[in-house]
């Protein structure tokens, strides 16, 4: 199994923001909707070490994420929705190369995987433009290269289309699609889900639905009505 939650709990200052989350993802596409403040980001931090849980545990490709963060975060790659928090070099392209900086691949192929993912997602004509003066949108794939150059094994995303254009989602939603990586992904973009194998609804911190996409939405739907 890819990402095991075994009767997880955490809790944040007096808040219980999961209270008993159990699933296990082995599905190509999750997604995980809910209202605002559900637990739903705090889910997804969970996979990748940044939270763990106060209770319960976390396995992800067979690692206990409390003693494994650092191991399991080379193969879980993860967008925050915010993308100003993940630039950090001057320029797009180096932005980009930064995420290799460990990589010990000699320049010229660091260059050209850099070259590649920019086309791939539609910024190859900003190689060179500061990454501070990008759209939001802009910034929003430059953190999907950031991260898809690294060719993780799992991709989290925490509500990557909430800055993009209908163009750009759609475009998001198509290279989701494509992706080879089992994908994980919050969202309030409920189209951006179809297609998906699951869905897991969240409500006050508990799984309150979990099947195929038109059933848990549809759950979904009545629980926000
Ligand atoms: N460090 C923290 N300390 C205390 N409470 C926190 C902390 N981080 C998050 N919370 C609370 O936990 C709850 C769940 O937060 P989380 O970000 O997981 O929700 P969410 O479902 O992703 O919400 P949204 O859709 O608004 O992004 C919220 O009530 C939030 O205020």
């Amino acid at each position: 199994m890819s990402i095991d939650f075994s009767d997880v709990h955490v809790r944040l200052g007096e808040r219980d923001v999961l209270r008993g989350v159990t699933a296990s993802l082995s599905e190509s596409r999750v997604g995980v909707v809910g209202a605002n403040g559900s637990g739903k980001s705090t889910l997804a931090r969970l996979i990748n070490g940044l939270a763990v849980p106060t209770s319960g545990s976390v396995t992800v490709l067979g690692l206990d994420t409390r003693r494994k963060g650092p191991r399991i975060r080379r193969d879980v790659g993860f967008v925050f929705t915010d993308p100003d928090a993940q630039i950090v070099m001057p320029t797009v392209a180096e932005d980009v190369a930064f995420s290799l900086r460990r990589s010990k691949l000699p320049r010229a192929e660091v260059e050209q995987r850099v070259t590649e993912v920019l086309g791939r997602y539609g910024l190859a004509g900003h190689a060179d433009h500061p990454a501070h003066h990008l759209s939001g949108g802009q910034k929003q794939l430059l953190a999907l290269c950031s991260v898809m150059v690294l060719e993780p094994r799992i991709l989290v995303m925490d509500e990557p289309t909430t800055l993009l254009d209908l163009r750009h989602s759609r475009q998001v939603a198509a290279l989701l699609r494509e992706m080879t990586q089992q994908v994980l992904v919050v969202t309030h973009d409920l189209p951006l889900l179809a297609g998906f194998d699951r869905v897991l609804v969240i409500d006050d911190g508990r799984v309150v639905a979990d099947g195929a996409p038109d059933e848990a939405i549809a759950f979904y739907r009545k629980l926000m009505a």
